[in-house]
């Protein structure tokens, strides 16, 4: 359960007077989630979600995330946006922490991955990349491929803890990885959501009804989105990937944005860079998690499983 930050009643109560949400009828931390502090409010007049930035998020980049979902539903994706208080604020502290409240959306993660959830996800995912091509603003990928090595790094050889021999492996994958990425500017690129992972993704009466956890979101290659939804989608066991929720998730994201042949080409090593990217910080967040942090670490050896298969295998279950 991600509750880094208790809130006092008091203090809540005199956060919230600042709103026109009527009287609070409820307030509970939320089960789910990883980075931040969320609370589902239930007032008078709605539901919405109180979030209190937590570490990985940096206070001056809020307004860009903010203003993404802003600009994203405006335009007809489905997510949450930003409720301003009376004075037009949406942005505000609490708890010595940036704060900000968004509307709630309805709708439940898909229990069972199936083909269905896969292509509508790969249209979602599509639709999001060109619906953002308005927002300007730029917000380079601080978990990109620059940051691997240092990642790696800061982790000290404690992989070699969790599975033996796992450091010096994934610095032969990252070698590998790199010396094949992409060039900068290669590749189509514009507003990637960077983290649609199913508990990402809402659906209801089987259709998609919502995208949330912007927070990662930043300007990078389109292809490469495709490549973390392909990891966190696509691998129903953790140890075997299922070719027909690939094929149904490229199916879907091309019927609405067609793949470049030099996207194609790259998805391979793009895959196997998405992999290396959430092991490296499930890894990071393993050791550095703290004992009482209300939050359930997630397995960074699911993600070397993944790598070890695109290795072997991605030509062959990309079809390139
Ligand atoms: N707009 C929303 N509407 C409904 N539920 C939400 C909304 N935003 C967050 N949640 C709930 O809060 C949980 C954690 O949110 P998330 O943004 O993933 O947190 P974190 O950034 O900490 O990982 C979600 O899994 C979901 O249950
Ligand atoms: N999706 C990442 C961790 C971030 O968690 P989220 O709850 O913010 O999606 C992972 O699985 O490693």
């Amino acid at each position: 359960m991600a509750v880094y930050t208790p809130i006092p009643p008091d203090t809540l109560l005199a956060f919230l007077a600042e709103y026109d949400l009527g009287a609070l009828i409820r307030c509970e931390g939320i089960a789910e989630g990883v980075e931040n502090t969320n609370y589902l409010l239930e007032t008078e007049r709605c539901r919405a979600i109180l979030t209190l930035y937590e570490k990985r998020v940096r206070e001056e980049e809020l307004p860009w995330f903010l203003g993404l979902m802003n600009h994203l539903a405006a335009r007809g994706l489905k997510c949450p946006v930003p409720v301003a208080a009376r004075d037009g604020v949406a942005l505000r502290r609490l708890m010595a922490r940036p704060a900000a409240i968004t509307t709630f959306l309805p709708g439940r993660p898909a229990g069972t991955i199936t083909r269905a959830c896969c292509d509508a996800l790969g249209r979602s995912l599509a639709r999001f990349h060109l619906l953002g091509q308005g927002y300007e603003a730029r917000r380079p990928n601080g978990l990109g491929p620059g940051s691997w090595q240092g990642l790696l790094d800061s982790c000290e050889g404690a992989g070699d803890r969790i599975s033996p021999g796992l450091t010096s492996s994934l610095q032969t994958a990252l070698g590998h990885v790199l010396s094949s990425w992409p060039r900068a500017g290669s590749l189509p690129a514009g507003q990637i959501h960077a983290d649609l992972f199913p508990d990402n993704v809402f659906f209801e009466g089987g259709e998609i009804s919502g995208l949330i956890d912007f927070y990662f979101a930043c300007t990078d290659d389109f292809a490469y989105d495709l490549a973390i939804c392909l990891n966190a989608w696509c691998f129903p066991d953790e140890a075997t990937a299922d070719p027909a929720l690939i094929r149904a998730m490229l199916t879907g994201y091309r019927a609405v944005r067609a793949l470049s042949p030099a996207e194609e080409k790259a998805l391979p090593v793009l895959v196997q860079g998405a992999a290396l990217r959430f092991l490296l910080t499930r890894l990071y967040d393993w050791i550095n998690t703290p004992d009482d942090a209300f939050v359930t670490r997630k397995d960074p050896l699911a993600y070397y499983r993944r790598l070890g298969i695109w290795r072997q295998n991605a030509e062959r279950l990309l079809d390139v």
